[in-house]
């Protein structure tokens, strides 16, 4: 046997298994039982000036304007047409006080998807942990080819997954602080080179550690399953991957079976998200929460009860409740009670906060 692989000891591979059974949070290993009611896709702190869609003639106005009450409504429509409304990372005094509504809400466990691309800060998620004592769980890789860097495109597979099993079993962005879960991993469609070099970084990286992997697709239906196809073919376990987003990718109930029978988890996390035109594919109507949990029900009946996981995915600044959003307790205070009117017994809600989550997040 090689004494490294990957530029990592034998040594330290085998000391991955540590994690074994455990949760790794910015805090530390945790018992998986500690996690409690687990948003599976948030973000407490990022940059998505990336995405700003300039506004259409006759916005321009609103697009400039303040964060006043006369303005929300129009933001909640066109959150992307706003540059100041996509640095979340301006407003961790906002988010500070949300976790502690979260956690007085009954929530437990935030999973913080803010990868390499949109500015992870993996010493503000820790200041988070302590202050509140929300369990916030960090990702490690890449998030979609817009966003990679010159030297991130130019890297091998080998090395790519070099990276990723560091940001997990040493900490990352020169910090000691682990990532726990492998994404959000971004993908766009068509999935270019660079993000199907890191899909396979993730798959070897996955099965090095036995860890948790999350996916961003691309816009359509097909997306999520010929990343399935990209991740099996280089070893992912996809049995311990999410596949985010699906309120935006798949409309058509049986594209969904077909899609659900490949094994990921399958992931609702646009909860509180209400817009007319959605500008990053016009074709779609986004779904109200109404329709997504009918959507969720239909994925009970069917049988996928174990493999339902849902969250937010806040990442702009008009979602939080200092600006008049919904904020990070919307799915505890108000989708849970609208689930048990629709026939989703206590049970099935505890599975969707509780045990997915937890079986999702602990190591192998
Ligand atoms: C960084 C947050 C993110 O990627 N959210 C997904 C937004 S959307 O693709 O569903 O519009």
């Amino acid at each position: 046997m090689p004494d490294r692989t990957f530029g990592l000891t034998v040594k330290e591979i085998a000391g991955m298994s540590d994690l074994s059974g455990k949760v790794q949070t910015v805090l530390g290993l945790m018992d998986p039982d500690q996690l409690g009611r687990t948003m599976t896709h948030e973000h407490l702190t990022m940059n998505f000036e990336y995405c700003f869609v300039p506004p259409a003639p006759g916005h321009e106005d609103n697009s400039l304007a303040p964060f006043q009450l006369e303005n929300m409504h129009w933001l909640q429509q066109h959150a992307y047409s706003h540059r100041e409304n996509l640095l979340l990372y301006q407003e961790l005094e906002a988010v500070r006080d949300e976790l502690v509504c979260f956690k007085k809400a009954g929530g437990g466990t935030i999973v913080e998807n803010t990868t390499t691309g949109i500015t992870r800060d993996l010493p503000v998620l820790r200041q988070l942990a302590k202050d509140t004592g929300v369990n916030i769980v960090a990702g490690a890789g890449y998030y979609v080819d817009d966003t990679h860097s010159d030297e991130t495109r130019k890297m091998t597979v080998e090395e790519l997954t070099d990276v990723i099993v560091t940001e997990v079993s040493h900490g990352a962005d020169g910090t000691d602080i682990r990532c726990g879960v492998l994404g959000e991993i971004g993908t766009g469609w068509p999935i270019t080179e660079s993000e199907k070099k890191v899909l396979r970084a993730t798959a070897h990286a996955q099965s090095q550690l036995g860890c948790p992997v999350i996916i961003h697709p691309g816009r359509n239906p097909t997306a999520p399953s010929e990343i399935v196809r990209v991740l099996q073919e280089a070893g992912g376990d996809i049995s311990k991957t999410v596949m985010s987003h699906l309120d935006r990718t798949i409309f058509d109930h049986d594209e969904l079976l077909e899609f659900a029978k490949l094994g990921s988890y399958l992931e609702y996390d646009l909860f509180g998200t209400e817009m007319l035109d959605y500008p990053f594919n016009l074709g779609i109507d986004m779904p109200n929460d109404s329709q997504r949990v009918q959507t969720l029900a239909f994925l009970i009946k069917e049988g996928y009860e174990d493999r339902i996981v849902i969250a937010h995915d806040i990442h702009t600044k008009n979602r939080l409740t200092k600006y008049g959003g919904h904020g990070y307790s919307h799915i505890l205070n108000n989708i849970v009670p609208k689930m048990l009117s629709r026939g989703i017994s206590q049970k099935q809600v505890d599975k969707i906060l509780i045990d997915n989550p937890k079986q999702w997040l602990t190591f192998k």
